[in-house]
């Protein structure tokens, strides 16, 4: 006999990766999944119930939850048939770039509130039923960026740095208990997330910024940046497919990057442990040489640069 299908509950479903793993979860060919798909504001879940189509009240149904808000998760794990959740998916997130003296603690304090204390009240919510079972699996959407830090982007990759140690750490406690962790880190993806980055930055004044290093970020990082996503960037559904193979996996692994084109740049780190290689390669690329940044970022979308990424 099939097994009962496993109660999956997402974060951040109103668009980008969650949108899509969603609706992919929801179509398993074995149906082996239940999808609760959440979104803050219930006001943008057209898109999602398009895209479910038939699935909608059968595999997916769409619920509130604001991983800002005690309240809200409590209300939709109350919605939940017994409170469980089998797998849960973090993956809502916001992003922040800018010249650290120009940006508000009040903004960063929100990349904070919704990328880790987000993940960590979702966590603390569905762990106790987790626990009692013996059985579940926690994944999370992290990124790159959790492995390494990037210029100008620096709030962000300590909230991705945050996560990544969170969910170690947790990793080994939960083993004891039959409940796993992933972190799968993506690289560029594209998504709403580039454009409401790209719009925050472009209204942005930056006050109390020097010229020089607005000059910096505008001049050089954007357009490397913007060059980045169009070269090596992927598909959302491309990242989704990655999730749902880690959800599908007897032996799902801790860490999970999504992009080959990416790997490349993560090597900078992990092949120099004192973090020279990553950090003095990518300062000279940005700030000395910006045409061979320009040619290797090119190369970067050609494929006999990939590396793979581990595990397969
Ligand atoms: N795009 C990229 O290049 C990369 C993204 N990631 C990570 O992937 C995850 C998904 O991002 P992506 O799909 O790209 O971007 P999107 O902007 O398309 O999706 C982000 C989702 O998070 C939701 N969200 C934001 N704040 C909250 C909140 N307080 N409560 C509930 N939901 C909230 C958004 O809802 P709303 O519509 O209401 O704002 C939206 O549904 C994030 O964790 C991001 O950090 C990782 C690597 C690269
Ligand atoms: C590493 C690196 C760069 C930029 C990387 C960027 C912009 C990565 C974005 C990752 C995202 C969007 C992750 C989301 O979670 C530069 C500036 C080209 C210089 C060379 C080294």
């Amino acid at each position: 006999m099939a097994d009962a299908p496993r109660t999956v509950l997402i974060s951040g479903c109103s668009s980008g990766i969650g949108l899509e793993l969603a609706v992919q979860l929801a179509h398993d060919p074995r149906q082996r999944y239940q999808v609760v798909a959440t979104m803050r504001d219930l006001g943008k879940k057209g898109t999602l119930e398009a895209a479910a189509g038939e699935a909608l009240g059968q595999t997916l149904t769409v619920a509130q939850l604001d991983v800002l808000s005690d309240e809200s998760v409590a209300q939709c794990l109350s919605c939940i048939q017994g409170g469980e959740v089998d797998v849960l998916v973090n993956n809502a997130g916001v992003g922040l770039v800018g010249p650290l003296e120009g940006l508000s603690l009040a903004a960063m304090q929100n990349v904070f509130d919704t990328n880790f204390f987000g993940a960590v009240r979702l966590v603390k919510a569905v762990l106790p039923g987790m626990k009692r079972r013996r059985q579940g699996h926690i994944v999370v959407v992290s990124s790159v960026m959790g492995l390494q830090g990037v210029v100008f982007n620096e709030v962000y990759a300590a909230s991705k740095f945050a996560v990544e140690g969170f969910f170690e750490s947790l990793a080994v406690q939960l083993l004891q208990f039959n409940i796993f962790i992933s972190l799968v880190e993506p690289g560029p993806v594209i998504t709403e997330f580039e454009g409401k980055l790209l719009e925050q930055v472009s209204t942005a004044e930056f006050p109390g910024t020097d010229p020089d290093t607005l000059s910096y970020f505008r001049d050089l990082y954007l357009p490397a940046s913007r060059e980045l996503f169009h070269n090596v960037g992927q598909s959302p559904q491309d990242v989704a497919k990655v999730i749902v193979k880690v959800i599908g996996s007897a032996r799902p692994p801790l860490r999970r990057q999504t992009n080959t084109r990416y790997t490349p740049l993560t090597a900078l780190k992990a092949m120099d442990p004192s973090g020279s290689l990553y950090v003095r390669t990518s300062h000279r690329l940005l700030f000395r040489w910006p045409r061979l940044l320009k040619l290797g970022l090119r190369c970067l979308a050609c494929s006999c640069f990939r590396t793979p990424v581990w595990p397969r």
